[in-house]
């Protein structure tokens, strides 16, 4: 998070005086104040430019106001009931634990209206100038602030306004409500139906699951998770239906609607009646619709700019993230490129080093690392099985599945999972894939081992450190499988079927 990565102050370097002129009246506008927006603000101001950020809801954006960190915070909250019961294994004697939902949704509260203030004060000391108001093109170089109509003339000015759930046409769909929602319900869902099968959906139907509601995943593709590796994909699949979540496969929501008794006001009231294409009917407190998400560009007035967007919406953008006009740039999930937290914040970091200060980089997004906080975690680097055995001519697929020793006294049956792809020619390591408890902080370090092209044989080579999760990796001798297109006897089949 920008916050937490250091801070700068205001700068009074050269650059400031590009605004000195009468032409414009900032040289950097940034519209958006969320991950991306912030980070290009703070450190283009550092560099000297004078900088002014709109933002028209609360500055930290989806990540800190709805995304990322409340839904860790709810993460945390949810990983108590396995300890709970595990506790008792390991000799403890617990009086019933009682879960009770204002007081986590006011503990969030505590913490983001924390985070937004220190977003505000980061800004304010980096010289940026905050506004609290939408902003929307007049041209090229000005931005109208609609909440009092004012103009500013801007040299540069940086698209950040991220993106918004996607809602697909069906009756009834807003009595749905989308992850904006879920993090302020007034009441703890008991029966949770959710649509999609995304990052969204599996991270809510583990937690709100294991917070002790009853949850129905309606997935319209054959499995869940799609583009992740077939392996992990079975693995949640399996370890969700062991925990009670169902998993309504290859069927998708078509109707909700209220309950006919319900204006009488029976036990019924508030309950939502699910239908699903292929058939099925469900009742539910609420639906969580997780069908992806759009790039926020709609009334921004970039016809007025003359900025092109692509088919799905997004801004079209090149490597320096500039758009098709040339003073104007975009980051983040508007660009929709990966759309994730760090990535937003490093094409925030480069545009502002490479269009303020005096060293232009790009960022590179090969090896991208990505955590799903489902329970357990899915933590993945680099190329799936089947990516990399259509790239490349021969690859090794190591796979191990155990059980952590907590297990062996809880008596939890569960296989974590731990899969290495590796390209047989070089040895170097492509992909690692894991599904397994902490997978989230295994991955962050393994991403840089693979980024760095360490090969198998320099896993192999390091020393275990025992009794742990990570130590399955370095403790892995012998390929599960290889695929290698050039002999015929090699299977054709993804390894998760052998
Ligand atoms: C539920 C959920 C959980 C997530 N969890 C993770 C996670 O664990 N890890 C991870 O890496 N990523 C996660 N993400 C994705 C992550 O939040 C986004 O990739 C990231 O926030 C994108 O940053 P951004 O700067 O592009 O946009 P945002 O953070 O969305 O910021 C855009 C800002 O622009 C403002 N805005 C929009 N239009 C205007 C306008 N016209 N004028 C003024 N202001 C405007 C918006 O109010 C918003 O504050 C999650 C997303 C969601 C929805
Ligand atoms: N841990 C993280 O890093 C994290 C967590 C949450 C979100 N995010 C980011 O936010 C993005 C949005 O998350 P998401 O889960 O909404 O999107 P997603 O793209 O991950 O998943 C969307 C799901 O909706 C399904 N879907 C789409 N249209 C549908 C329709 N009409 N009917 C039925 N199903 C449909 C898709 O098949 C897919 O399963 C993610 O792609 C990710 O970039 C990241």
């Amino acid at each position: 998070m920008d916050l937490i990565q250091g801070t700068s102050g205001a700068s009074t370097s050269a650059a400031s005086a590009l605004s000195r002129g009468a032409e414009f009246d900032v040289d950097l506008f940034v519209i958006g104040g969320g991950s991306g927006g912030i980070r290009a603000a703070r450190v283009a101001s550092g560099h000297g430019a004078k900088v002014m950020l709109a933002e028209e809801y609360r500055l930290g954006g989806t990540c800190v106001i709805r995304g990322c960190v409340p839904k860790k915070l709810f993460v945390y909250a949810s990983r108590f009931r396995d300890t709970f019961d595990e506790a008792a294994e390991f000799g403890w004697r617990l009086s019933v634990p009682r879960f009770d939902w204002p007081s986590l949704v006011a503990a969030k509260d505590r913490e983001i209206t924390r985070l937004e203030g220190l977003y505000g004060t980061a800004q304010d000391s980096a010289g940026v100038e905050v506004v609290r108001s939408r902003a929307v093109f007049e041209d090229a170089h000005t931005v109208r602030l609609v909440k009092d109509g004012r103009r500013v003339r801007a040299r540069t000015i940086l698209i950040a306004t991220g993106a918004r759930p996607e809602l697909p046409p069906f009756d009834g769909i807003e009595l749905g409500i989308t992850s904006d929602d879920i993090f302020d319900l007034k009441t703890f869902p008991r029966k949770l139906v959710i649509g999609g099968a995304g990052y969204i959906a599996m991270e809510f139907a583990g937690l709100f699951a294991a917070l002790g509601s009853d949850v129905t995943v309606v997935c319209r593709g054959s499995n869940v998770l799609r583009g992740f590796d077939e392996d992990v994909r079975q693995a949640v699949t399996a370890s969700y239906t062991n925990r009670g979540i169902k998993l309504m496969l290859c069927d998708s929501i078509r109707r909700l609607e209220r309950p006919r008794d319900q204006v009488g006001g029976g036990d019924r009231a508030g309950s939502i009646d699910v239908t699903t294409e292929q058939g099925g009917r469900l009742v539910a407190d609420q639906v969580l619709l997780a069908f992806g998400r759009n790039p926020n560009t709609t009334s921004l007035g970039l016809d007025r700019a003359g900025v092109k967007t692509g088919t799905d919406g997004s801004i079209v953008v090149d490597a320096d993230s500039r758009t098709s006009v040339p003073n104007i740039y975009a980051v983040g999930d508007v660009s929709n490129r990966f759309n994730l937290t760090p990535v937003a914040i490093r094409e925030g970091h480069a545009f502002a080093d490479s269009v303020f200060g005096e060293k232009a980089w790009q960022v590179d997004y090969s090896n991208v690392p990505t955590a799903v906080f489902s329970n357990p975690e899915i933590g993945t680097v680099g190329l799936t099985e089947l990516e990399a055995r259509a790239r490349y001519h021969a690859v090794d697929v190591y796979k191990v599945r155990f059980r952590p020793l907590k297990a062996a006294v809880t008596g939890d049956c569960e296989a974590s999972l731990l899969k290495v792809i590796v390209d047989c020619e070089t040895d170097r390591i492509l992909g690692i894939h894991i599904f397994a408890e902490e997978a989230s902080e295994m991955i962050q370090v393994l991403a840089i081992a693979v980024g760095s092209g360490a090969t198998m044989k320099d896993f192999m080579s390091v020393m275990a450190v025992h009794p742990t999760l990570g130590e399955e990796i370095v403790a892995m001798q012998t390929p599960t499988v290889r695929y290698d297109r050039r002999d015929a006897s090699t299977p054709l089949a993804p390894s998760a079927a052998l």
